[in-house]
């Protein structure tokens, strides 16, 4: 089976320019098919900030009322997604700005919570791979930004981890399939404060007792509830780590992260 990247860059590379870069500019070399997604929430907060609205999140899910639907559409759909798209272009890689509506391939529904109103935040239903699969097929790189729609007319403000996750399991039906979380830290560490303490391997078991003893905490949980998904459901394999590393672990066959595998296929 052809290999493929699911790759998601987190807010605190988006956000700084230098590093963003870099980042694009190791992407754009990456071998094979590729796909990546970006969220970008810091952004969201300071232009919220500025336009007067109170970012508000619970549990790392951003509450999206209307004047935030606008806002995160502004950003993560506008600003961040085509100049992403425009600096790929720049290190000559064929990229094409996405969100889950254009040519509907990720139909969401707003989320239904008992206690929480989140507003306008989606839940994915269902990811169009054979249509992904169109844009892949044509070489193009689809940038996808962390938002979804319910078929309405309306958009969704989706977390762009899911949105990777999800991207990645409706591929595992044409493709390897591996799924790759950047972020600022060099994986998932056994010891917040030391960037040597990298856990390199890391299955389920493992994954509950340090959640249990509070090693593993905050973002890093939805992080990993959302990897251990996509390998029940057909994903090959996951790794979490930082930006710089992501050449070297996927060109060198050489993770630097933490790497987490699925069962072995006969
Ligand atoms: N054991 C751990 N190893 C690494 N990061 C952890 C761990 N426990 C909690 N974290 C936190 O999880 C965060 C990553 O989640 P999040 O902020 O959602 O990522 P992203 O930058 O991709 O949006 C890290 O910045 C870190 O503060
Ligand atoms: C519903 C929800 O919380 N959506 C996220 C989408 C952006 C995102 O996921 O950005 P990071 O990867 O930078 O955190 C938000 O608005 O913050």
């Amino acid at each position: 089976m052809e290999k493929i990247h699911i790759i998601k860059i987190g807010g605190n590379i988006i956000d700084n320019p230098e590093r963003l870069n870099t980042f694009l500019k190791d992407f754009a070399v990456i071998p094979g098919k590729k796909v990546l997604v970006h969220g970008g929430g810091k952004i969201a907060s300071d232009l919220s900030l500025t336009l007067g609205i109170s970012p508000k999140l619970i549990d790392g899910r951003r509450v999206t009322d209307a004047d935030s639907l606008k806002v995160v559409t502004m950003v993560y759909g506008g600003l961040i997604n085509k100049n992403v798209v425009a600096q790929l272009q720049a290190h000559q890689c064929n990229a094409i700005g996405l969100t889950g509506a254009d040519g509907n391939i990720i139909q969401a529904h707003k989320r239904v919570h008992p206690q929480i109103d989140y507003g306008f935040v989606g839940d994915i239903d269902k990811v169009d791979g054979e249509k992904l699969d169109v844009f892949l097929k044509g070489g193009f790189v689809p940038v996808f930004a962390a938002l979804t729609h319910d078929q309405q007319g309306t958009m969704l403000n989706t977390n762009a981890d899911t949105i990777a996750a999800q991207l990645a399991i409706a591929l595992s039906g044409f493709y390897q399939t591996e799924l790759v979380y950047c972020f600022e830290k060099k994986g998932v560490l056994k010891s917040i404060d030391n960037e040597n303490s990298v856990i390199r391997q890391l299955d389920e078991t493992a994954y509950q007792h340090l959640k249990q003893e509070g090693v593993i905490a905050a973002g890093m949980i939805p992080k990993l509830d959302n990897a251990f998904e996509t390998l029940h459901k057909g994903v090959h394999s996951v790794i979490i780590g930082k930006a710089e590393d992501l050449l070297h672990s996927i060109t060198e066959n050489d993770v630097l992260g933490t790497l987490l595998q699925g069962p072995v296929k006969q």
